[in-house]
């Protein structure tokens, strides 16, 4: 369904500077910056996979669904959808057969009720009304805004605005739904209303998802695969419980001490001057009186506290 090979994309930036001198300046030695954003990466999705892609923040995910969407080219490297569909052709016969939700666009107008918005995607896409008003009844009902559909965006609140993006991407019946941050800002009720429904959907339609969020739990609710991208490289691509057990190696035990440890144990993370970590495995060959231990307990190593971990680490060299 997707089949992305080697493809790198990096952004062409020129400075600023502020001040008619600084534009002056410009005007005859403008500096050129590059970031890449996405390198090298190679990705297959199936139909009907829900693939989650996870990063911190920069770390190339909506660059990567942007090249998978067509909104950009990739310098280098190849990307196809459907076999043979080049996504930046922007073939009409290809829009047609994805839906895409950048949280930062919205396709609703603020002074118009969602209807009329939806109206209009019903002519771009060529709905017959039939399908248009069953499908359309069927999503506001399961997203609970059927209320909403006339009253104007602007009066809507940001869930209820939220959940009409997401019907405007569905409103065609689209084989990959791209959903970027799909449930930000949002209360957590109407996040799992949202997620219960895509997983539905999924199960119903074997539409295939590819979603971002930063929020684990909804990737682990959702997604039965995770792609971890970190400085534009694609680390791990496999099963969530796949990714605690390839980096957690074992239970870490959370250690508060009267004071303290000086000189610091080595394979022990200080947290603050009386709190500290330590993987479990090492608790035998940790060299402090247990006379100066007030506390320990355990944690299993979760998704978060590798993420962190994960991206913690240096980028590399542009
Ligand atoms: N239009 C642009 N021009 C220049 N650089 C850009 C542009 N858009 C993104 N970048 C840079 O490309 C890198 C990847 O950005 P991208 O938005 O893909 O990351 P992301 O993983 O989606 O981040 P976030 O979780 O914050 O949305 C970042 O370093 C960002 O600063």
């Amino acid at each position: 369904m997707i089949s992305i090979n080697h493809a790198s994309f990096s952004y062409v930036t020129f400075t600023k500077q502020s001040g008619f001198s600084g534009a002056w300046h410009d005007l005859f030695h403008r500096q050129k910056s590059t970031v890449a954003a996405v390198r090298d990466i190679s990705l297959q999705v199936n139909r009907g996979e829900v693939l989650g892609l996870l990063g911190a923040n920069g770390a190339g995910k909506t660059t990567l669904i942007k090249l998978m969407t067509g909104i950009l080219p990739v310098n280098t490297g190849k990307v196809r959808l459907f076999a043979d569909q080049v996504p930046f052709r922007k073939r009409p016969a290809f829009l047609q057969r994805i839906g895409v939700m950048l949280s930062q666009k919205s396709q609703l107008a603020w002074d118009l009720p969602p209807l009329d918005t939806l109206v209009l995607l019903r002519e771009i896409y060529h709905i017959s009304h039939d399908q248009f008003t069953t499908w359309l009844a069927f999503l506001t009902k399961e997203l609970a805004v059927t209320p909403q559909l006339h009253v104007p965006v602007r009066k809507l609140s940001l869930g209820q605005r939220i959940k009409f993006e997401l019907i405007c991407t569905l409103i065609h019946r689209p084989e990959i739904l791209f959903l970027n941050e799909p449930t930000i800002d949002i209360d957590v009720s109407s996040q799992a209303n949202i997620y219960r429904f895509l997983k539905q959907l999924n199960q119903d339609t074997q539409m295939t998802i590819i979603l971002t969020s930063h929020n684990t739990k909804d990737i682990e609710a959702l997604a039965q695969r995770v792609a971890v991208i970190n400085h534009g490289r694609k680390i791990f691509d496999g099963t969530t419980t796949g990714l605690i057990s390839h980096y957690a190696t074992a239970p870490i035990l959370e250690i508060v001490t009267d004071g303290p440890l000086t000189p610091l144990p080595a394979h022990v993370r200080q947290v603050d001057p009386t709190h500290y970590e330590v993987d479990a495995t090492a608790l035998a060959t940790l060299p402090v009186d247990p006379r100066h231990i007030l506390r320990v307990s355990r944690r299993n190593g979760n998704l978060d506290a590798i993420l962190t971990q994960l991206f913690s680490e240096e980028a590399p060299a542009q």
